[in-house]
């Protein structure tokens, strides 16, 4: 049994000559919740892409579940488990939350035809659920668009919850939104950690305070360092590339 949900060994992802991932070596328990922070260009969006298979290796690989993902395109992965949460919610804004779950939580989703079809008490009923995880209940049949945006937030991570993957990616939640807002992506993210292994990149220091377990700080490709959010902010070499910059 392996207890590690995501490896990469040696990871290196070159574009045109320009090294955005150096021999990146990562590893993440199963059930873990992990914040990846680093300073502008320290490759994180790039290491969500070559998770997802959008960017293939230069050299080095990555597992997932004990599995190489090399050549994998991005709908296997997808198939294998690994939900990713973009930046920008990518949800239907002239549908309800409601609909816009029963849409991610249709496995056929695709189908025209599938598309009308009732769903079953057991579909409601998780359906249901994810909506009171998320927070939108009093919501559910309100057209997205007038939703605000810590609440497209949610909707987007609850149709990815619909699709029941075994590892989360997100890409800085937190983005744009009101305190009150980012706190509330906060707790989400707290709760789902219970029954969920989580990625999150993010920015804001005071939301990676809210909610890190383990930190770790990408800069110029490779890990500078992992530990605790204390141990990483009293680092000297994370206090000279990141937390220094954000000081000015
Ligand atoms: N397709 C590409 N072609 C060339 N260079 C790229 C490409 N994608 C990313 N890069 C470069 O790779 C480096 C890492 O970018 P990446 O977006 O992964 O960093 P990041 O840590 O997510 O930064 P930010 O916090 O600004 O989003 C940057 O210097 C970027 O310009």
């Amino acid at each position: 049994m392996n207890a590690k949900i995501l490896e990469t060994e040696n990871l290196t992802v070159n574009f045109d000559g320009f090294t955005a991932l150096k021999q990146l070596n990562f590893s993440m328990d199963a059930g873990e919740l992990r914040v990846v922070i680093g300073p502008n260009g320290a490759g994180k969006t790039t290491f969500l892409d070559v998770i997802t298979g959008k960017v293939q290796p230069t050299t080095g690989r990555v597992i997932f579940k004990g599995k190489n993902l090399r050549s994998l395109k991005e709908h296997q992965i997808a198939r294998l488990g690994i939900g990713r949460k973009f930046q920008t919610p990518r949800i239907y804004l002239n549908l309800t939350p409601l609909e816009n779950l029963e849409i991610a939580s249709n496995p056929k989703k695709h189908s025209f035809s599938t598309l009308f079809k009732t769903p079953s008490t057991a579909e409601k009923n998780s359906i249901k659920g994810l909506l009171e995880t998320i927070g939108l209940t009093a919501k559910a049949r309100v057209k997205s668009a007038f939703l605000s945006h810590g609440e497209k937030q949610r909707l987007e991570i609850g149709m990815l919850l619909a699709q029941s993957p075994d590892l989360l990616l997100v890409d800085e939640p937190v983005a744009g939104l009101t305190d009150e807002e980012t706190y509330n992506i906060g707790e989400l993210l707290l709760a789902l950690s219970q029954s969920h292994s989580i990625l999150v990149i993010e920015h804001d220091m005071e939301f990676v305070r809210q909610i890190a377990r383990k930190v770790t700080v990408l800069h110029e490709g490779s890990v500078l360092c992992e530990g605790n959010i204390e141990e990483v902010q009293s680092d000297p070499r994370v206090i000279e590339v990141y937390l220094g910059q954000q000081k000015e």
